[in-house]
C-alpha cells in the first residue's frame, strides 16, 4: 500500500493547546491555542464525565500572540499577557471570562510587564516591569479597580514577582544575578521592606540556582526548587522563620514543575528523567514526612509543559505532548481517578499513525563524553538517508521528545532527524550545562562534529546529504558549525541565530545583556575571544548553501545578526536564501508566516540536496 504523504502546509496546520487554568468555581477551564493562527485565550466547561469536551469559546481576538491568562480568584475575570508582533514588549490586560471585553491594564508599549499573581482577595496583582530603567525589572503593584498602580520595590537588577502569601502580606519574588545565580526574597506590601529568604548570589565559583517557590498553607514556608549544592534541581522546603532549607527529594534528575494546592494539602511535581517527564502526586497535609503518595495518571512518554491545580485541590490541569501527538490540555480528576483530554487539539487531518516516536540514542564525541540525542527515522529506510541535525536554543534548553511538525515532516519525506543535547545543554545537572561556558563555548560545537560523524559512521546519514538546522543559539551553533567544519554540511538552516557575539551583546534587550554574558563572556573581559569564535569572522570558510530566517522585532537577538551573515555570504556567491519578517520577534510564531518559511526550506533543501 503506497503510504499517504501530506503537504507541510497540513503539518504547519497541526494545532496546539496549552496554559491551563481553572476557574475559581472549577466549572471552567481557560486554556490558550493557535487554532485560529497565533495563541489566543479560549475556555472550555468541564464535564469530565462526558464522553468528549464541550466545544470550546474563543474569548480574545487580539490576532497576537497571547502569552498568559490566569483566572482572578474570586471573579469571573482573567489577567492576560501579550505583546504585538513578538516583541516581548508583554503588556497586561483584564478579560472577561464570556470574552465581552479585554481591558488593557498597562499601556507603555515600550515596556515588558511580567505578570507575577494575583492577590488572595482579586483586589490586585503584583508584576515586574522594566518601565523605570530599561536594564532592571522592579516590582509593581496594581489595583484592579483602578488602575492605580506602586512601585513596590526598585532594585538595579532582575526582579520577577511571583506570588502573594496566603494572608496576602508579602509577595514573594526571585533575583537574578545571572542564568546560574538566583536568590529569594519577600517584599511586605505594607512597607516595601524586603526580606532575602535565600543567601545573596555568589559572584564568582559555582552557581545556585532557586525557583518554583509555591507557599505552605500556613504561610510558614516555602516548597521550592533549587540545586543548592547539588547536580540537579530538587524539591526543598524553606522555613521562613529559621530560613533553614531542607531538601525532600533526592537529585537523580531535575524537578522542572512544582505546584501546591490552595489549602497546601497536595503536591505536584514532575521531573525530568533524562527528557521525559514523570509526575508524582503527594498528600502533604500532615507534613512532608507523613506524605501519602496519591495516584498519578498512566500517560504516554511524552514532556509535561504546565501544572495548575483546581481551587478545591480534587482536579490537576496539565499540559502534555509526545513526540507522536501535539500539545493538549488533560485533567487528572483526583477523585474520580480519571483523565480526561480537556482540549482536542486538530492534527492537520494527518492521522496520528503517521506521527514517529524518537529514540533516546548516545553518541561519542570529542573527549569521551556520550552525548544524548533523540533520533527520528523514517519507518521505511533508515541507512543512507539524508539527515536534519536540529539544534536546540538556549543554550541553556534541552532537546525533548516533544511534537514537532517541522522534524516530523521531514521525516515524512524520507529524512532522519537528530536532536542533539551538546554540552551546554539543561537536564544533566549543573556541570553538564557548564560545559560549554565563555571560553568552553567551541567545544559544543565540536559535539556537533562528531554528531555529523557518528551519522556517517553508523549508516543513517548519507555523507553528502547532512544538514544542520536551528534557532537562536541554535542558530548561532549552525553558523559556527558551517564556518568551523565546512566539510560536513550539504546545507544549513539558521532562524533567529547569532552570527556576531559582541554585536549580539551590544544590541541585546538591555534587560538581559549581563545575564547572558554570564553565559557567553562579557565585552568587557572577553571581546577578543568573542569576536574570534563569532561566525562572522570567518565567513570566507562557508560552503554550504544557507537558509536564514529572522523577525525584525526580535528583542533577544537583534534581526541585524541575520543581516550581516546574508550581506557576507551574498558577497561570496554562497547561495543563501534570506526570509525577514516585520511582524514576528525571537522565532515564527504566526501560522501565516510559517506557512511562508517553513515550505521554502523544505524547498531549498530539496534543491541542495539533490541538485
Ligand atoms: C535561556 S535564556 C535564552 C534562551 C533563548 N532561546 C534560544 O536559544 C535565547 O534567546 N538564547 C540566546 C539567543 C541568548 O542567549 O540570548
Amino acid at each position: 500500500m503506497v503510504k499517504e504523504t501530506y503537504s507541510f502546509e497540513r503539518y504547519l496546520n497541526v494545532r496546539a493547546a496549552f496554559g491551563p487554568h481553572f476557574s475559581p468555581d472549577g466549572k471552567k477551564l481557560s486554556f490558550l491555542t493557535n487554532i485560529t493562527g497565533v495563541a489566543e485565550v479560549w475556555s472550555v466547561a468541564l464535564d469530565l464525565q462526558a464522553a468528549t469536551p464541550l466545544w470550546p469559546d474563543q474569548l480574545t481576538f487580539r490576532g497576537e500572540r497571547v502569552s498568559g491568562a490566569v483566572y482572578a480568584p474570586h471573579a469571573d475575570t482573567l489577567l492576560v499577557s501579550g505583546d504585538i508582533g513578538g516583541n516581548e514588549r508583554a503588556q497586561l490586560f483584564l478579560l472577561e471570562a464570556d470574552g465581552s471585553s479585554l481591558t488593557p491594564l498597562t499601556s507603555n508599549l515600550d515596556v515588558m510587564h511580567i505578570f507575577g499573581g494575583w492577590s488572595p482577595d482579586g483586589q490586585h496583582i503584583t508584576y515586574s516591569s522594566n518601565e523605570r530603567d530599561a536594564r532592571y525589572f522592579d516590582i509593581y503593584e496594581m489595583e484592579i479597580a483602578t488602575g492605580e498602580r506602586r512601585l513596590l520595590l526598585q532594585h538595579n537588577g532582575t526582579n520577577y514577582a511571583h506570588s502573594y502569601s496566603p494572608d496576602g502580606s508579602q509577595i514573594h519574588l526571585t533575583r537574578w544575578l545571572s542564568n546560574t545565580r538566583s536568590q529569594v526574597l519577600l517584599v511586605d506590601r505594607a512597607t516595601g521592606a524586603e526580606r532575602a529568604l535565600t543567601p545573596e548570589p555568589d559572584t564568582e565559583g559555582r552557581g545556585t540556582v532557586y525557583q518554583a517557590a509555591a507557599w505552605s498553607a500556613d504561610g510558614e514556608g516555602l516548597y521550592l526548587l533549587s540545586n543548592r549544592e547539588r547536580q540537579f534541581h530538587s524539591l526543598a522546603y524553606l522555613n521562613l522563620s529559621t530560613l533553614e532549607l531542607r531538601y525532600l527529594s533526592e537529585d537523580r534528575w531535575d524537578v522542572e514543575l512544582l505546584e501546591v494546592t490552595k489549602d497546601g494539602t497536595r503536591l505536584a511535581m514532575a521531573v525530568n528523567e533524562d527528557g521525559y517527564s514523570t509526575l508524582a502526586l503527594f498528600d502533604v497535609s500532615q507534613g512532608w514526612e507523613q506524605r501519602q503518595a496519591l495516584l498519578t495518571p498512566t500517560l504516554p512518554r511524552g514532556v509535561i509543559y504546565d501544572l495548575t491545580w483546581s481551587e478545591d485541590g480534587s482536579r490537576l490541569a496539565l499540559t502534555y505532548a509526545t513526540a507522536d501527538d501535539t500539545m493538549d490540555v488533560w485533567v487528572w480528576d483526583l477523585v474520580a481517578g480519571a483523565i480526561a483530554r480537556a482540549t482536542q487539539s486538530a492534527r492537520g487531518g494527518i492521522p496520528r499513525t503517521s506521527f514517529v516516536n524518537p529514540s533516546l540514542v548516545h553518541y561519542p564525541t570529542f573527549d569521551g563524553r556520550q552525548i544524548p540525542a533523540f533520533l527520528y527515522l523514517p519507518t521505511e529506510q533508515q541507512q543512507k538517508l539524508p539527515v536534519i541535525i536540529n539544534v536546540h536554543g538556549g543554550p541553556e534548553g534541552q532537546a525533548r521528545p516533544i511534537f514537532d511538525p517541522v522534524t516530523q515532516y521531514f521525516v515524512s519525506q524520507g529524512y532522519a532527524v537528530l536532536a542533539p543535547n551538546v554540552r551546554g545543554s539543561t537536564g544533566y545537572g549543573y556541570d553538564y550545562q557548564s560545559l560549554d561556558d565563555v571560553r568552553l563555548r567551541m567545544n559544543s560545537v565540536a559535539d556537533l562534529q562528531h554528531a555529523a560523524l557518528w551519522l556517517r559512521e553508523s549508516g543513517i546519514a548519507d555523507s553528502k546529504r547532512i544538514v544542520v538546522m536551528g534557532g537562536s543559539y541554535g542558530g548561532f551553533m549552525v553558523l559556527s558549525a558551517i564556518t568551523t567544519y565546512p566539510d560536513l554540511w550539504a546545507a544549513a538552516v539558521d532562524i533567529v541565530g547569532i552570527a556576531n557575539f559582541v554585536t549580539f551583546l551590544e544590541n541585546t534587550g538591555p534587560w538581559r545583556r549581563k545575564l547572558r554574558e554570564s553565559e557567553y563572556g562579557s565585552l568587557e573581559h572577553d571581546r577578543e575571544f568573542l569576536e574570534q569564535i563569532s561566525p562572522i569572522r570567518s565567513v570566507d570558510k562557508i560552503t554550504a548553501p544557507l537558509f536564514v530566517v529572522h523577525g525584525a522585532n526580535d528583542p533577544r537577538v537583534p534581526v541585524g545578526e541575520a543581516e550581516q551573515i546574508v550581506a557576507a555570504l551574498r558577497q561570496r556567491q554562497v547561495p543563501v536564501e534570506y526570509l525577514r519578517f516585520e511582524d514576528e520577534g525571537h522565532g515564527l510564531i504566526k501560522r501565516s508566516n510559517r506557512l511562508l518559511a517553513y515550505p521554502a526550506i523544505a524547498r531549498f533543501l530539496e534543491q541542495q540536496l539533490h541538485k
